[in-house]
């Protein structure tokens, strides 16, 4: 699924109704009514109150329709209008209107604080007083009714998005923004959804479709790409009847140091769990009997030093790398990955101290082989392509870097990031208990499995991303967040494998049946 920018969707909405033959209106119309269906088909004439809080936008044009249609099917409705200005919009004049031809319980006009009415916690509250025509932050009253708002402890449903909030920049007033219990995103979510600092006002949306240009939605390059199921399904290379061993490559996994020996034990069982056939781990001396006895089915190969990483020899030409987790930032260590990036040509990928070797010896970054893939944290982000304002802007750096130095940029975090050139993937799988010691190193294991088996450096980064988020969800179920280990993530690889066309099998003894 595409992420579109709030212009990009103003375009759409303008595209539709001269391609479609349908007004703005109708399209207005078609918005409230996927809305009041979601609410009716949960509220089932239920006669909970419903207050719902107007702009003088589309928005609020789109509430008054979901308040005309409430009060047709018999809710206990009241309608608010907040009418900071004069310079209403057609389409709410219009609905406006509309909403006087089937009730005398008008809309109420609310130019002060004064105004503001009382509200029962088991009270509904509908939002649509801004949506992605927000352009500045809201203030005064209008500031002091979303705290009002947000005061109470009634259930918040925000039309679109919830007021306050852009679509697509960061926000100016975190004091000036609904907290939606829920939020109805139209036709698509918006990337505000997904990053860290305005996320959090976003804990559950939906998207409903209204039935915008298709044409304009394929062709448009979006703002992001969502990694759903539908997608990840998508990705998965079927493995061949006649395949043996080597059809699924060789990866090898450059990992560890005195004491971060787990590093590469987690590393290489992820690769093996996600489908390489081969995995060698090189560690220093001292990992070859935790190796040996931890992952009997990886292969060994130490380096001449027993607690560092000196000199990567290998006997083999490895199919993918992993490289980096837990092995520290000595001048050993630094000299080593240099002779690595520039005499391997298998597909990489960069992780944890590697890239801080890199952050520290820029020079380093001239070396990479082509698409190879750095996934670092936010803190290891920050040392490679400098310090951000916010949210947006860090992506934007992301952007830049990946295209200056060619390379794919996994950033980690709750909704996990794949930059390349000017794109971006955002991962939907994974949940807080992943927060966890070693998960990266399972990330990069998994990454590496998959370009083993022939999978590009793009699909492999999105589709690892995605494998690892929903085994990470598929361990919750008997293990809560709290609980939940690297170990568990790498345990659970299968089921997320499984998880990926449990429903599709469904679906397919529905259609046979
Ligand atoms: N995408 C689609 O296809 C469809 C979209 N639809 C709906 O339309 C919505 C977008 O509607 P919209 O463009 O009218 O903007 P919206 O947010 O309602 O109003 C903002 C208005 O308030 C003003 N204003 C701005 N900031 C302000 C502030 N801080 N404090 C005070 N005033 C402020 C600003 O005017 P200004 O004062 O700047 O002249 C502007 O006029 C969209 O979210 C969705 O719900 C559906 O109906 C159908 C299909
Ligand atoms: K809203």
């Amino acid at each position: 699924m595409k992420i579109f920018s709030a212009a990009q969707l103003h375009e759409a909405d303008k595209i539709t109704t001269q391609k479609h033959n349908i007004t703005q209106l109708d399209l207005m119309e078609r918005a409230g009514t996927q809305i009041f269906n979601w609410l009716h088909g949960r509220m089932q004439g239920a006669q909970v109150p419903v207050h719902i809080f107007c702009g003088i936008g589309n928005n609020g044009g789109d509430g008054l329709v979901v308040g005309r249609m409430l009060h047709e099917h018999g809710y206990n409705v009241k309608i608010y209008i907040a009418n900071f200005t004069d310079k209403r919009s057609k389409c709410f004049l219009v609905n406006y209107d509309r909403v006087k031809d089937v009730t005398k319980n008008w809309p109420t006009l609310m130019t002060s604080e004064e105004d503001f009415p009382e509200i029962s916690p088991e009270d509904i509250i509908i939002d649509a007083l801004f949506g992605i025509g927000l352009n500045r932050p809201p203030e005064g009253w209008v500031k002091k009714l979303i705290q009002y708002i947000n005061s109470t402890k009634s259930f918040k449903l925000s039309i679109d998005i919830p007021s306050g909030m852009y679509a697509d920049k960061a926000l100016d007033d975190p004091e000036a923004v609904v907290r939606a219990n829920h939020t109805l995103a139209f036709q698509a979510p918006k990337l505000s959804f997904f990053l860290p600092e305005t996320g959090k006002f976003v804990p559950y949306f939906e998207v409903l479709e209204i039935g915008l240009d298709p044409e304009y939605l394929h062709t448009t390059e979006p703002l992001a790409q969502i990694i759903a199921k539908p997608e990840a399904q998508q990705f998965y290379k079927q493995r061949e009847k006649y395949a043996h061993k080597g059809t699924y490559g060789h990866t090898l996994v450059i990992a560890g140091s005195y004491g971060k020996i787990g590093a590469a034990v987690l590393s290489a069982k992820a690769s093996y769990k996600t489908g390489s056939g081969l995995v060698t781990a090189f560690v220093p001396e001292c990992g070859y009997t935790v190796l040996q006895t931890a992952v009997p089915e990886a292969m060994t190969l130490t380096d001449k030093e027993d607690d560092l990483i000196t000199e990567i020899k290998l006997d083999f030409e490895p199919s993918a790398i992993a490289v980096g987790m837990g092995i520290g930032t000595k001048a050993e260590t630094v000299r080593a990955l240099e002779k690595l990036f520039t005499t391997t040509k298998s597909p990489m990928v960069i992780d944890a101290d590697a890239l801080n070797c890199i952050s520290e010896n820029k020079s380093l970054l001239e070396k990479l082989p082509e698409l190879s893939i750095l996934t670092p944290h936010p803190g290891e982000l920050k040392r490679l392509v400098g310090d951000w304002k916010d949210d947006f802007e860090k992506l934007e750096k992301t952007k830049a870097f990946a295209k200056q130095h060619n390379v794919i940029i996994i950033v980690k975090g709750a909704n996990t990031i794949v930059a390349i050139e000017n794109r971006l993937y955002i991962n939907t799988t994974g949940n807080p208990g992943m927060a966890t010691g070693g998960s990266g190193d399972v990330l990069s294991g998994m990454i590496a499995g998959l370009l083993s088996q022939g999978y590009d450096p793009l699909i492999a980064s999105v589709f690892a991303a995605y494998l690892h988020g929903s085994a990470g969800n598929q361990a919750t179920h008997t293990l809560g967040f709290e609980a939940l280990t690297a170990s568990d993530i790498v345990e659970h690889i299968g089921a997320a494998f499984l998880e990926l066309f449990a429903m599709k099998q469904e679906e397919d003894k529905n259609k046979n049946a």
